[in-house]
């Protein structure tokens, strides 16, 4: 590609996740691939499980592509789930039909232990190609778009291994990080081997950015946020900055508060996600003007569609301007979301509000 650089360094998401203040601002949405898309329900329907969806690659990359196909979004994320680096670490994993997934759940060292670091690569191979093939269908045809890959956050995925399912509270992880800090730390240090291995890999298939996704970052008080959130994430930034310098990273500690301000930084994101509860005001006076905000509209508002998603999404807007922003939700889009709403959405922020 001997244009690619110059191309690329153009995309409207790559410069604004590098600091950049783009006007009107890159977008795309959380989990913008899926169960709200019909042509995302047919494909789902043809690959059996959500797994095999996640691991046949032509698949996959379909189901990346459709969001961009239909909204022109400035950012494809790839179609996969955080819990697929504990399946590829070796740990159990189903989708059950409405009740999310179930990890055959990890309490004692001999779990710990079991976890293969050396088989992820090997296992996550469908996933990067997945990433290889969405890139060069992107480069064709729809080249302002920038291709993001990601992993979950040690602390999140611990949640779920420990736990074995979603929980309000997660209980039992929070539980052994107080009563057992050696072994729950042995845990984190495996995940963040698999994560920065993981993330290095979707990179070189042809990942432009990153993002970490810390989902359940704000369930934890201040002292154990520093210690399985912020730290685990100093490192693989550290990590992947090394073996990559350039790509942009993308953090998102969920409902962190004031803390986003810490988090950023010591952990060295180029770009930190806000979740619904954020005030976009103060976020930007805990975070430097160098590094970029994303986010937040709360996703129920884009389900409601009409005066009051265009009232949130222009308050977003306002409070941004100036600065490098890149519009997203706050949290996953809702699958009762009518595909119209997007639609609108979309050309609100293309007017820059
Ligand atoms: C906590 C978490 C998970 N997965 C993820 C998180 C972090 C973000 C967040 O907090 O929402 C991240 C994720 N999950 C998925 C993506 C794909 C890319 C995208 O954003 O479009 C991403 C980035 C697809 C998915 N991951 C899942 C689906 C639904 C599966 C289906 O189609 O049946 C999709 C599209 C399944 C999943 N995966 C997970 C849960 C709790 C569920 C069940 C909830 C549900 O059913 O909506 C774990």
């Amino acid at each position: 590609m001997a244009t690619g650089a110059t191309t690329e360094a153009r995309k409207p998401l790559l410069r604004a996740l590098s600091g950049e203040a783009v006007w009107p601002p890159p977008m795309w949405l959380m989990r913008q691939a899926g169960r709200y898309l019909p042509e995302y329900r047919a494909v789902r329907e043809k690959a059996g499980g959500f797994i095999a969806l996640c691991t046949t690659p032509d698949l996959a990359s379909e189901v990346t592509i459709q969001p961009i196909r239909r909204y022109g979004m400035d950012g494809a994320i790839l179609f996969s789930d955080i819990l697929m680096v504990p399946w590829a670490l070796g740990q159990p994993l189903r989708f059950a039909e409405g009740e999310g997934p179930v990890l055959e759940p990890l309490r004692d060292a001999a779990g710990i232990g079991a976890l293969e670091l050396d088989k992820v690569r090997e296992r996550a191979a469908p996933i990067f190609e997945t990433v290889r093939l969405t890139r060069a269908a992107l480069a064709a045809q729809h080249p302002k778009t920038t291709l993001i890959g990601f992993a979950g956050s040690p602390w999140t995925v611990a949640a779920y291994m420990v736990e074995g399912h979603g929980s309000r509270d997660f209980h039992t992880a929070r539980g052994m990080a107080f009563a057992d800090p050696a072994l729950f730390g042995r845990l984190i240090r495996t995940l963040v081997d698999a994560t920065t291995d993981y993330l290095a890999a979707q990179i070189e298939a042809g990942a432009e950015a990153v993002m970490l996704f810390d989902s359940w970052a704000g369930m934890l008080p201040p002292s154990q946020f520093r210690r399985w959130v912020i730290e685990p994430t100093v490192t693989i930034v550290r990590n992947v900055k090394r073996l990559h310098p350039g790509i942009p990273v993308i953090g998102f500690p969920r409902l962190a508060g004031p803390l986003i301000g810490e988090y950023v930084q010591r952990t060295g994101v180029d770009t930190v996600a806000m979740d619904t509860a954020m005030d976009p005001r103060l976020a930007a006076q805990l975070v430097p003007p160098t590094v970029a905000l994303q986010g937040n509209l709360d996703p129920l508002a884009l389900v409601a569609g009409g005066a009051a998603l265009e009232a949130e999404a222009r308050q977003i807007l306002a409070a941004m301007r100036g600065r490098p922003f890149v519009f997203n939700l706050g949290h996953g889009i809702e699958k009762i979301t009518p595909p119209e709403h997007v639609a609108a959405l979309v050309r609100l922020v293309r007017s820059g509000g």
